[in-house]
C-alpha cells in the first residue's frame, strides 16, 4: 500500500503542530471528596514535524488514546506525550484535554444540594521539558459598582467567567481553586437556588459590586499568595446586561520575574 505520509516534501517548511484536534473520549479526574470523577473530554493532540516528511501518521494519535483508555488523568499526561514522541518520531508532543469537572455545592442559606460544572483545561507539552498548565473557567455575578453609585434603585449585574491558567509546583486541588476564584465576583452562582438562597445571593452581590478589573486584581493578589504557584494568567469577562459586548480584563504573571 503506498505511504502517501512518509513520501518527502521540498518545500522546506517545517510544521510547529499537527494531529488530530476536538476528539471526544471518557477520562478520569481526581476528585478531592470522592477520590475520582469520570467525565468526557474534548481533546486535542499534536506533534511538530519536520520539513521533508508530506504528513504526520493521524491514526497512531488515536492508537495512543486507545493505550491509555480509561488512564488519562493528570499524572499520565507526561507518558503520554512521551509515547506521542516516540510514535511519532517527533521532537515536541502538545496534549490539550477540555472536560466538564462536576462539584457538589449546597445552596447558600437552604443548603439544597446541587452538581455545578466547570470548564477545565489540562495543557500539556513535551520537547526537551514537560510543561502543564492548568485551566478552569468558574462563572460568577458581578454587580456594576458606578451603575450601584449612580441609580437610585438596583443596579446591572451579570453572570462572569473568570478563566485562570497557571504552572504550579506542588498538587492543587480543582475544588480549592474554584472555592478562592468565586470569592473574587460579587456573588457565587449555584445550579440550585431556593427562594431564601436567592434572596441571599441578590442582596450579596449589591453589597459587594466589583468591576471588571477588580475581579482580576482580587483573583492576582490571591494567586499571589499561594505559593506553590509559579506562573498564571487571569482573565475576566462580564457579560454586560446593559450592553451587547461584554467588558474584559486579564492579567498575567510569572513570578519568577516579579
Ligand atoms: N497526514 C495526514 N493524514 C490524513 C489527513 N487527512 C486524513 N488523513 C488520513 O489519516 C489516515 C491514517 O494515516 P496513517 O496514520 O499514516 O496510517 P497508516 O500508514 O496505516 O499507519 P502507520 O502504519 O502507523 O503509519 C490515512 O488514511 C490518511 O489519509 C491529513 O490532512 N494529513
Amino acid at each position: 500500500m503506498p505511504d502517501m505520509q512518509k513520501s518527502r516534501d521540498t518545500r522546506k517548511i517545517p510544521i510547529n503542530k499537527v494531529g488530530v484536534k476536538d476528539i471526544s473520549y471518557p477520562i478520569v479526574v481526581m476528585d478531592k471528596n470522592k477520590k475520582f470523577q469520570q467525565t468526557v473530554a474534548r481533546i486535542n493532540m499534536y506533534v511538530d514535524l519536520p520539513h521533508h516528511f508530506k504528513g504526520t501518521h493521524m491514526s497512531r494519535f488515536v492508537e495512543i488514546l486507545n493505550v491509555h483508555r480509561e488512564d488519562i488523568a493528570l499524572d499520565k499526561m507526561e507518558p503520554i506525550l512521551q509515547s506521542m514522541k516516540d510514535k511519532l518520531g517527533a521532537s515536541s508532543a502538545h496534549l490539550e484535554i477540555e472536560f466538564p469537572y462536576f462539584i457538589e455545592k449546597r445552596a447558600p442559606v437552604s443548603g439544597a444540594r446541587s452538581l455545578m460544572e466547570y470548564t477545565c483545561t489540562f495543557s500539556g507539552s513535551l520537547g526537551d521539558d514537560f510543561d502543564f498548565v492548568l485551566g478552569i473557567q468558574v462563572p460568577v455575578t458581578s454587580l456594576c459598582p458606578c451603575s450601584k453609585e449612580l441609580s437610585r434603585y438596583g443596579a446591572h449585574n451579570q453572570r462572569s467567567h473568570i478563566t485562570v491558567r497557571l504552572r504550579y509546583t506542588d498538587f492543587v486541588w480543582i475544588e480549592d481553586l474554584v472555592e478562592m476564584i468565586e470569592e473574587c465576583g460579587s456573588s457565587p452562582v449555584w445550579s440550585l437556588l431556593k427562594r431564601v438562597d436567592e434572596q441571599y445571593v441578590t442582596e450579596r452581590a449589591y453589597e459587594n459590586p466589583k468591576f471588571v478589573e477588580d475581579i482580576v486584581r482580587e483573583v492576582t493578589q490571591k494567586l499571589l499568595a499561594f505559593d506553590a504557584v509559579t506562573w498564571f494568567s487571569v482573565e475576566a469577562e462580564n457579560f454586560e446586561s446593559i450592553h451587547k459586548h461584554s467588558a474584559y480584563a486579564a492579567i498575567e504573571r510569572d513570578k519568577k520575574m516579579t
